[in-house]
């Protein structure tokens, strides 16, 4: 009898789930206490001593329950508001949770938000020492990173520079080094993805990559789904404090872009449908990603449009048609079997035809729906149209406000 071979992917899931917590969060909740009277001063205050403060209680994290373990690339993911950033502070310590318990074991690194850590009115350099200090590091040993911290984050012109001084880019970034050069256990990472240029975000990858390869417990929260697919084990998805769901990232991507989007592969609905589909119908449409169905692509990566056809009746070469349209209705790409100069083929009634079109996604990142098409040659004979039958969500890191994303090159010439 031959064993079956396990794959690194399920080699490297069951060594995680042997693996002791590195971090353990036991219900812990956390409720912010907000004042209805704000006192600005402390007069007004001594002049209203019997006014009453009331507060509004809000819920920030909502019994969170979850063990991360040693070696673990855990991402946490969630829309604006919905706790991702209280739940790190609380477990860097910042905030204490009003119920339950967390436990770290190890030695934990913060890279939390700009100006955690660090004071405005010294310099980068001043900074990062004290900083690594702080994290345990003796002072030659923080001396001796320095350079390194300063290299990674290319800031060597600036390190005498008031962080106060610094671009929130030039902060996140100098931040992120030296989170990252202090040998931690646990590295607590919120959004460094966000901000900082491309070349900045490529380091980031590869130190993550880095990270992952000497086993350390990365806990990432982000917004980018593609960047939580590549990289995390297991992810976490909140909404307004709840936890919504935890599981492999590639349904937690699907869940966090259906709360925001809508869902993504809708139930079939027969508005939109056009044609008598006698002679064939359109069984099914869906995006393919190395030839697995999927309802999201990173922007650039290449997605196939694909659609099942049916045959009732027998036809001679019909025109299989397929357009995309964004969030807002614009359809900016069209295409069919006759434009592309493919024949399709006779079918039987009976028969099946899939049809596929494989693309490179530069369009912006949104929402785009897929309107496949079946028609007699010349396209005039509709036998079967079926609007936005499936969606693909497109995700990156950056936001140009362009359609699409182009590849393209600058130049520039001086005089
Ligand atoms: N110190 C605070 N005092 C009062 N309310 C707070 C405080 N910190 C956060 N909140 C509230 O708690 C909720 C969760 O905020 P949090 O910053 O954790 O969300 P987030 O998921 O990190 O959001 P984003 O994606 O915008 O960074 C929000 O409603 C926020 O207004």
């Amino acid at each position: 009898m031959t064993a079956l071979a396990e794959s690194p992917a399920d080699a490297r899931a069951a060594r995680l789930a042997a693996a002791p917590p590195a971090v353990v969060i036991d219900h812990a909740s956390k409720t912010f206490r907000l004042p209805h009277v704000q006192y600005s001063t402390l007069k007004e205050r001594l002049l209203h001593p019997w006014r009453s403060t009331t507060y509004d209680e809000l819920r920030a994290l909502n019994d969170v329950d979850v063990t991360i373990r040693q070696g673990e690339f855990f991402g946490i993911v969630g829309r604006n508001g919905s706790g991702k950033s209280t739940l790190l502070k609380c477990l860097a310590g910042i905030y204490r949770p009003d119920a339950g318990a967390i436990t770290v074991h190890g030695r934990l690194s913060p890279f939390i938000e700009l100006g955690v850590g660090f004071n405005p009115d010294l310099t980068a350099r001043d900074n990062v020492v004290i900083n690594a200090v702080m994290m345990g590091l003796t002072r030659r040993e923080a001396a001796a990173s320095f350079d390194a911290v300063i290299a990674f984050a290319e800031l060597e012109e600036f390190v005498d520079l008031k962080l106060k001084n610094y671009s929130s880019g030039m902060a996140v970034r100098l931040g992120f080094a030296t989170a990252i050069q202090v040998s931690a256990d646990v590295l607590l990472v919120d959004e460094v993805l966000a901000v900082g240029d491309a070349a900045f975000q490529q380091k980031c990858f590869e130190e993550f990559n880095r990270l992952k390869a000497e086993g350390r417990t990365v806990i990432f929260v982000t917004h980018d789904m593609s960047a939580a697919e590549r990289y995390c084990d297991r992810a976490m998805l909140i909404e307004r404090g709840d936890v919504q769901m935890i599981g492999e990232p590639h349904a937690i991507a699907r869940a966090y872009n259906e709360l925001n989007f809508g869902r993504l592969v809708h139930e079939q609905d027969e508005t939109g449908r056009y044609g008598d589909q006698k002679v064939c119908e359109i069984a099914d449409a869906w995006f393919e990603k190395d030839g697995v169905r999927t309802g999201e692509v990173a922007q650039h990566e290449r997605v196939t449009m694909c659609a099942r056809i049916r045959f009732h009746e027998a036809v001679v070469d019909p025109v299989v048609g397929f357009s995309l349209r964004n969030d807002v209705g614009h359809t900016f790409f069209v295409t069919t079997s006759e434009w592309a100069e493919v024949a399709t083929g006779s079918f039987a009634a009976g028969e099946e035809l899939t049809a596929r079109v494989a693309i490179e996604a530069v369009m912006s990142t949104t929402k785009y729906e897929l309107t496949p098409s079946i028609a007699r040659v010349g396209g005039v004979d509709v036998l079967d149209v079926r609007e936005d039958l499936a969606s693909l969500y497109v995700h990156g890191t950056r936001v140009t406000g362009g359609l699409v994303d182009l590849p393209h090159r600058f130049e520039l010439e001086r005089g």
